[in-house]
């Protein structure tokens, strides 16, 4: 059986009183698997990864990150170091170059891919004498996604990481991917291309409103689509309720 490296049951979290963004989710990821969490904006999918690294104060039921309960909003360093984290706002120091910002990076942790790997896997051999307040938008992004990986982590956080990415840079981060999980790692991918959630995913987890209103494996999901003889896309928007509202605004 597959080690579940992180586990939820019962998430919530409002910023504001009274206003709930996730209602009771249920999330468990295991090694070796890749799970795209998917929903409309604002659904709580970004929300959903603060809670569980602690980065807010969000209450659950039970929270086991691997093998371990956690309380309240505490992760210690140990297990903290074990997750690679991407998201979609990230600033970094504008006047260091490429490879430095991988080098200081990969000094936090003990052992760390070395930075000539990791500036060949991302694309980034070029760049890397470039600072990053030159890089464009997508080459920050290959640059973050190399920086949530630097430790080897055995969980990666990866929200919306091909926003801004070109054909190439999207497909070089697949293959990315698919090589974290062929290492046994579990990765959480937000995203709303869902050509990346066929060519990545194993498990679909659909977010309505901050509850989960659909999880399926990615055959299942796949097969669904195929018995109905629909696209992908409209299956994913029959399920998130939204293909009616396509339809009524194409006629
Ligand atoms: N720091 C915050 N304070 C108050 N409300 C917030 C905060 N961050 C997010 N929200 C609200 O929480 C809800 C969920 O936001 P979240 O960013 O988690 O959605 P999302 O599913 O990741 O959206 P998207 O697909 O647009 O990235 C939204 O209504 C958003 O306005």
């Amino acid at each position: 059986m597959q080690d579940t490296l992180i586990e939820a049951i019962a998430l919530r979290h409002a910023y504001q009183a009274g206003k709930p963004v996730l209602n009771d989710v249920n999330l468990a990821i295991k090694a070796g698997e890749v799970v795209a969490v998917l929903g409309p904006n604002g659904t709580g999918k970004t929300t959903l990864i603060h809670a569980l690294l602690g980065s807010v104060a969000a209450q659950f039921e039970q929270l086991t990150l691997f093998g371990e309960r956690q309380h309240g909003q505490h992760r210690k360093r140990a297990l903290q170091r074990q997750i690679g984290v991407m998201m979609q706002v990230a600033g970094l120091t504008a006047n260091l170059t490429v490879t430095e910002q991988l080098t200081l990076f990969a000094s936090y942790y003990g052992t760390p891919i070395p930075v000539p790997e990791l500036l060949q896997r991302f694309a980034l051999t070029e760049l890397a004498t470039t600072q990053f307040g030159n890089l464009s938008g997508g080459q920050r992004q290959r640059l973050l996604f190399a920086i949530a990986v630097c430790g080897a982590p055995k969980l990666v956080f990866l929200d919306e990481p091909s926003l801004g990415m070109d054909i190439t840079a999207r497909h070089l981060m697949w293959q990315q991917v698919k090589w974290l999980r062929q290492q046994g790692c579990g990765v959480l991918l937000t995203t709303h291309y869902l050509e990346e959630v066929v060519a990545l995913a194993d498990r679909v987890v659909v977010l309505g409103h901050g509850s989960v209103t659909t999880e399926l494996s990615m055959d299942v999901f796949k097969a669904q689509a195929a018995h109905a003889d629909i696209s992908i896309e409209q299956h994913y928007l029959t399920l998130i309720g939204a293909q009616q509202h396509v339809d009524d605004l194409s006629e």
